[in-house]
């Protein structure tokens, strides 16, 4: 039974079980075999769904990371929930970068390690991250914190790795804050793109807990807040396209 046929079944004995549920639990066995089970599919309905623009966002992080990390020689740089790799392997075209990728999901570790064999890739969990304390001068994460079981632990976890004078850069999709864009964004995001998910995926469940954790995510100045509680101090946030979508920046 796959990973949306038992949260159907759920549904029938436990009316509640919902995507919205999960978000608000984020219970890491169910995060885990959700991912595993949108893997194969997940690239083509990235680009397809973000018309192509993913890929300009992770590219803006590793700009802004080129600027930061100038004077670094060979940068370790950990990519956390690091899915198929995308984001390790464009921040990998940092000069002499060591990049390691760590997720929690088997199945999609297997197809980045596939499609970027050059970059270490881990199975772990973000929360506990199995590295030394201030071992890495950055840590990125793309599309992935809002997933996290326990987001404040995480962000400590990112500092604790960090050395001193390391940076963080975590790219997050936003809800556009003007009106009428959020408006539109919302149609899409809840009405038309968990359509077009189901004509190439087989799980649902997947793409109807996305507009959920995204809306109710902190975004902005909220999750800004969060990475300073965690330690981190120079924080900033720069929106993009529309608003559609926003990278953190935040230096140990
Ligand atoms: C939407 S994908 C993003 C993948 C990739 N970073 C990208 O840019 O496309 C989110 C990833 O976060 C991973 N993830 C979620 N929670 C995690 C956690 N607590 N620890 C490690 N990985 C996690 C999932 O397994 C999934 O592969």
């Amino acid at each position: 039974m796959t990973f949306t046929e038992k949260k159907a079944d759920m549904l029938m004995s436990h009316p509640k079980e919902t995507a919205k549920s999960l978000n608000q639990t984020k219970s890491r066995s169910s995060i885990r075999e959700m991912f595993d089970e949108v893997a194969p599919t997940y690239d083509f309905l990235n680009h397809l769904l973000s018309l192509g623009i993913d890929n300009y966002w992770r590219a803006a992080a590793t700009g802004r990371a080129k600027k930061l990390l100038k004077n670094v020689p060979q940068p370790r740089i950990l990519d956390v929930a690091t899915g198929t790799g995308d984001l390790a392997a464009s921040i990998a075209k940092l000069p002499g970068a060591k990049v390691t990728g760590l997720d929690l999901s088997p199945e999609m570790l297997e197809l980045a390690r596939k499609k970027y064999p050059a970059i270490t890739f881990l199975e772990g969990y973000a929360e506990k991250l199995p590295f030394d304390t201030a071992s890495f001068d950055a840590v990125s994460a793309g599309f992935g914190v809002r997933n996290f079981e326990n987001l404040q632990q995480g962000m400590s976890e990112f500092h604790r790795v960090l050395k001193p004078g390391g940076y963080t850069f975590i790219i997050e999709p936003m809800i556009p804050r003007n009106p009428l864009m959020k408006k539109l964004y919302l149609i899409y995001f809840k009405k038309v793109l968990p359509k077009i998910a189901a004509l190439f995926s087989k799980s649902t469940f997947a793409y109807d807990y996305l507009p959920h954790s995204v809306e109710q995510f902190p975004q902005a100045e909220a999750f800004s807040e969060i990475l300073k509680k965690a330690g981190f101090r120079a924080v900033s946030y720069f929106p993009m396209t529309f608003e559609t979508s926003i990278l953190y920046v935040a230096g140990k």
